[in-house]
């Protein structure tokens, strides 16, 4: 295996939610998570609703804390979470918020500025690129995410289920998008439930099922485990 970019090392989550005056309900969502992705790497997590899949990825992201273990990458990795509106200020416009995204990922402003242009063009939103995120859709939330991670350059990709939103033109245009990415160096972490996508794009994956690793491997090994297990 090439050099690691990310290392994740015994992650446990739990989501503790008041469930009545005195009674909290705690739901362990992660349990013992360890793996290490190499870097250009397409990483796919499998697993049904529920699995835990989206609070790996927003832990991950760094959006998220774990109650205990750790995600172990270099302090200058820049990491972008794909996920329905999450990550974005919704009462500032799609054109700041794309501008705030590219200074984040460490551009100029000068820079920032022409990536820009390409995100508003990708994106097509039209004139709701200059009006505030949160009269967007949520097809239109996900259309500017993935315009702003497809035009800068992060280290890691964190996708989440974001090919299934969107009418079928920029589905089709996100799709080849992210597919020319991962022809490169891109490192992808590529979240489904959908077998063929994770068939399609990734070289590796693990099965998650209420918040546990069932299988680790190259895809084909881990999707032959998942389907005769299903049966
Ligand atoms: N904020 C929260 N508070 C309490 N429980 C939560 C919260 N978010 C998620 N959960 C629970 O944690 C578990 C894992 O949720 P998560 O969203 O990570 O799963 P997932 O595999 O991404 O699911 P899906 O495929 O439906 O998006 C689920 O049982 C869910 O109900």
């Amino acid at each position: 295996m090439s050099e690691t970019i990310l290392s994740v090392n015994n992650l446990t989550l739990e989501y503790r939610t008041r469930s009545g005056l005195f009674k909290m309900f705690t739901h362990k969502a992660l349990d013992n998570i360890s793996f290490k992705i190499a870097k250009g790497e397409v990483f796919g997590v499998l697993g049904k609703n529920g699995s835990g899949k989206s609070s790996l990825l927003q832990l991950l992201a760094g959006t998220l804390q774990p109650d205990s273990g750790t995600v172990d990458c270099s302090k200058d990795i820049t990491r972008a979470l794909l996920a329905l509106g999450l990550g974005f200020n919704v009462n500032l416009t799609g054109r700041d918020n794309a501008l705030i995204s590219c200074m984040l990922d460490g551009y100029t402003k000068k820079q920032a500025l022409i990536l820009v242009e390409q995100i508003n063009e990708f994106a097509e939103l039209g004139h709701f690129f200059d009006q505030p995120v949160k009269t967007y859709s949520s097809g239109m939330k996900s259309r500017l995410g993935f315009a702003t991670a497809m035009i800068t350059e992060v280290d890691i990709l964190l996708i989440d289920e974001v090919l299934s939103v969107g009418d079928n033109t920029f589905k089709k245009k996100a799709e080849s998008a992210l597919q020319n990415k991962i022809n490169g160096e891109q490192t992808v972490i590529f979240v489904s439930h959908s077998i063929e996508q994770i068939k399609k794009i990734c070289d590796r994956c693990i099965w998650l099922e209420e918040g546990k690793i069932i299988a680790e491997g190259n895809t084909k090994e881990v999707m032959e485990h998942y389907i005769s297990k299903r049966r």
